[in-house]
């Protein structure tokens, strides 16, 4: 049950409150989509944690959950029960703070239940993820970042297909050491090019465990997998994330993230992708 139902003047969550041709993205500066191979490589994490440390970096951020099957940016955001509000312009993403830097917006705001499914066939999911493109009102920001399905499948096709109108920037691949998430992310880099969606840069996610006890890093799986199918491919390395504990008792146990986050020893290699992204942007973006 779709929660958008209860809005007087909708019957279908897959109606527009805007005509096409006016969409809100054209306030946005910056539309970065995250993108994995395959699930499970911390996608979602890197993502809420990016729009962390762009918002940490005085940006004003705008993340969208676009992942229709798994939304878990909400509970990263310690968001899950909020509801969505709409204004005359369309839906208002729900804030984080009192100053409005950085909004999110996600299918599982619309999901009476947060354990519900979304069992709905391609046509239903590429109009919602429409929806969700042209009708949220992000007012003026510097960057959207777009949590994606994983994969390279047909409906992750016609996701990026109608994502393309929009213009995103780029796409920035998140990928885990091992052969067989590099193997995936290799898929990825030829879906970008064939998609002709420009790839912004590679994170290595899960590279090296941080010990809780003194904040050293060991490589339990092999490392530099990600750099080097960077260098390989030609494409900017943006860096790497360590398994960090601190990580997973956040997103795991729906406490305050966003703090908990940005105390983790990983903080710091993500404020360092950040600036790299950042200066990235200025240069090529
Ligand atoms: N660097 C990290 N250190 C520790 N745990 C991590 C790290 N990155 C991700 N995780 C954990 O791994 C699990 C999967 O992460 P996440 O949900 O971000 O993956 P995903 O690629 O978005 O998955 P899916 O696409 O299937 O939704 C989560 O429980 C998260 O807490
Ligand atoms: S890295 Fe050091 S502190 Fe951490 S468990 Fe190993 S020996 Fe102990």
């Amino acid at each position: 049950m779709c929660k958008s139902d209860k809005f007087s003047h909708k019957t279908d969550c897959t109606q527009a409150f805007v005509a096409d041709d006016l969409c809100h993205l054209s306030t946005v500066r910056h539309v970065i989509l995250i993108l994995s191979g395959k699930g499970g490589v911390g996608k979602s994490t890197v993502a809420t944690q990016l729009t962390l440390g762009l918002k940490a970096a005085g940006k004003k951020v705008g993340i969208l959950d676009i992942d229709l099957c798994g939304p878990s940016i909400p509970k990263m955001f310690n968001l899950s029960n909020q509801d969505i509000h709409q204004c005359s312009e369309g839906w208002l993403p729900v804030y984080v703070d009192k100053e409005q830097t950085l909004g999110v917006m996600s299918i599982s705001f619309l999901l009476e239940d947060q354990n519900d499914a979304v069992v709905w066939r391609g046509p239903k999911k590429t109009a919602m993820i429409k929806q969700f493109l042209n009708d949220v009102y992000w007012k003026d920001l510097d960057y959207l970042i777009i949590d994606t399905p994983p994969g390279t499948s047909d409906e992750h096709i016609t996701v990026m297909e109608n994502l393309k109108q929009y213009n995103p920037d780029g796409a920035i691949l998140v990928t885990t050491p091992q052969a067989v998430s590099v193997g995936d992310v290799r898929r990825e880099l030829t879906f970008c090019k064939k998609t002709h969606i420009p790839v912004i840069g590679i994170i290595e996610n899960m590279s090296g465990f941080v010990c809780p006890n003194c904040s050293e890093c060991t490589n339990i799986f092999s490392k530099g997998g990600g750099e080097a199918l960077a260098k390989q491919s030609g494409v900017p390395f943006l860096g790497c994330i360590p398994i960090d504990p601190q990580i997973t008792q956040t997103t795991d146990d729906n406490q305050t993230f966003a703090q908990r986050c940005l105390n983790s020893s990983s903080m710091s290699s993500i404020q360092k992708i950040v600036d790299k992204f950042i200066t990235i942007d200025k240069d090529f973006l």
